[in-house]
């Protein structure tokens, strides 16, 4: 697909990018992908969440890729029997927030845009699929493609995001602190982090 004229030019990927393979300990090419966590909006298997379910793709140039199905609710209409568009964009920032996890981790969404191409009608399924394109230093520039019905379907949007790394400060610092208690860090590397 030909890029749209009105992407940002921060999500153009530069000339001294380099292709990133997936980490050695991440699974392979066929296997799924766990829940990153178990109350995420985007992948846990939460009453209100999306639950994108996700395997890991094959890349025919050896780079990180995904596949992801998420299944329309009508509790996630906007328009009457349609899903809100604002969805398939938290979609695509989970799927391709999940396969930057595949090069490296923790990353956060600096920017994100979507594409809507076509309606999606609830009651059908949404085949997602994402690629990091390549990185410099701590970026990461990641597209995506969401198909109805099947994974060779008609195209429903597409995506363009830049991914920063960042450090376990960035959540020691902004998360809320019961919330990182509860996953085992203490009030003291809390507060250390903070002062
Ligand atoms: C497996 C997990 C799946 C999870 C999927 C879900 C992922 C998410 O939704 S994450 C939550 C949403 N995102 C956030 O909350 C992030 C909030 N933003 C931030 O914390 C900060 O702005 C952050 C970390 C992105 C950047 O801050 P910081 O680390 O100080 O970077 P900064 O020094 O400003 O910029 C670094 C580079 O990135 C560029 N950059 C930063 N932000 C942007 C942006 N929005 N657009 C374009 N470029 C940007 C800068 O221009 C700079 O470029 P260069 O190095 O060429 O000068």
């Amino acid at each position: 697909m030909a890029a749209s004229p009105t992407t940002s030019p921060s999500l153009e990927l530069p000339a001294d990018a380099t292709l990133p393979e997936r980490h050695p300990e991440a699974p392979a090419p066929g296997e799924p992908i766990p829940p990153h966590s178990a109350v995420c909006f985007g992948c846990a298997d939460v009453p209100h969440g999306l639950r994108l379910e996700f395997r890991v793709a094959e890349d025919p140039a050896g780079g990180a890729a995904v596949a992801a199905r998420m299944v329309l609710r009508p509790d996630q209409q906007g328009a009457p029997g349609l899903l809100h568009g604002g969805l398939l964009t938290a979609a695509f920032d989970e799927v391709l927030g999940s396969v930057v996890a595949l090069v490296t981790r923790p990353c956060v969404t600096a920017r994100l845009e979507t594409d809507f191409r076509r309606p999606m009608p609830i009651g059908s399924t949404l085949w997602l699929h994402a690629r990091v394109d390549g990185r410099v230093g701590r970026k990461l520039y990641v597209t995506g493609t969401a198909r109805l019905d099947a994974e060779d379907g008609p195209v429903v949007g597409t995506a363009k995001a830049l991914f920063l790394k960042v450090g376990m400060e960035h959540f020691l610092r902004n998360s809320r602190p019961e919330d990182l208690e509860a996953l085992g860090v203490s009030a003291e590397q809390i507060r250390a982090a903070r002062s």
